[in-house]
């Protein structure tokens, strides 16, 4: 049977991150895409205009109404926005225990617009984070969910043990916004550390790096792939994605979601 995944995120009008970023690396990965959008953003590649939140319960039910019928192999989970929408996702997690869950805890868009309440932060540790397989924050992200300045590779060692020892099997610490010549990750599972490492790439095109990754993963784990693989395979996905992405809008671009050169070069 074909391998399936669900979004749980925001929609990004630009189609550069959110939903439709992740709906386009499913596709990538030959991995059947399905979503509940948990709000709709205004934005295009030079930001966020505007965000409007979706109700709870309209949430729960578009997770319902694919669970019921499509099934799924994995869930990745990106833009939340509130708490009631991180409580009702938890909710409906609990109901699908085996199924692996990516979260990827989006807290701001690349150019500061918030797009998860600041009250909502401690949800997100205490509530959703114990029900994931991987989580993949970015810096800032990470720094607010453990509580203390993540800015250096000694500090993202010492975040990632914090964020296993909330319960999450696979850390997965994003170095993109280190000031290193490299892209450097750290992957931290059962105590054990793996640094992902690839060249920076020299480029303002880096809209939905961390959605594109977060699917990514997700596909793989869709795909019964071994975890740490599917995590290898995604980094070198999004390296590639960026390094080809098509240089379109007048701010921070899209990514190319294709394995490979861009068949419109
Ligand atoms: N310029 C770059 N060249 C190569 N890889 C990059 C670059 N920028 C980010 N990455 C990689 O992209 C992935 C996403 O990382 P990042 O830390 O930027 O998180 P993010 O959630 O996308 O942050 P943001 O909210 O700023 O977009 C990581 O694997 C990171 O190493
Ligand atoms: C709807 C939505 N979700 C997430 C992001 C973060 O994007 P990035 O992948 O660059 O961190 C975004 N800009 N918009």
């Amino acid at each position: 049977m074909m391998a399936r995944a669900l979004t749980i995120a925001g929609s990004d009008s630009g189609g550069g991150a959110g939903i439709q970023a992740d709906l386009k690396t499913f596709m990538a990965f030959s991995v059947f895409g399905m979503s509940a959008i948990t709000a709709i953003t205004v934005q295009n590649t030079v930001g966020v205009e505007r965000v409007q939140a979706l109700d709870p319960e309209v949430v729960g039910a578009q997770i319902d109404a694919v669970t019921r019928d499509l099934g799924t192999d994995a869930i990745k989970i990106g833009m939340l926005f509130s708490k009631p929408i991180i409580e009702v996702v938890a909710e409906r997690l609990r109901q699908w225990p085996g199924i692996p869950v990516v979260l990827d805890p989006v807290m701001r868009a690349k150019g500061g617009a918030p797009l998860l309440d600041p009250g909502a932060e401690k949800a997100l540790r205490d509530v959703l984070l114990p029900l994931a397989t991987v989580v993949t924050p970015n810096l800032p992200e990470a720094s607010a969910l453990v509580g203390f300045p993540v800015q250096t590779r000694a500090d993202m060692q010492k975040a990632a043990h914090v964020l296993e020892n909330l319960g999450v099997p696979f850390v997965l610490v994003k170095g993109g916004h280190l000031a290193d010549e490299e892209a450097v990750d750290l992957l931290l599972h059962e105590g054990r550390e793996t640094w992902l490492s690839a060249p920076r790439i020299e480029t303002l095109h880096t809209h939905g790096t961390g959605c594109t990754l977060s699917s990514a993963i997700a596909a793989g784990l869709a795909r019964h792939d071994n975890i740490e693989q599917a995590i290898s395979t995604a980094k070198e996905y999004v390296t590639q994605a960026i390094r080809h992405a098509p240089g379109l809008g007048h701010g921070h671009g899209p990514l190319l979601h294709h394995w490979g050169q861009s068949p419109w070069i």
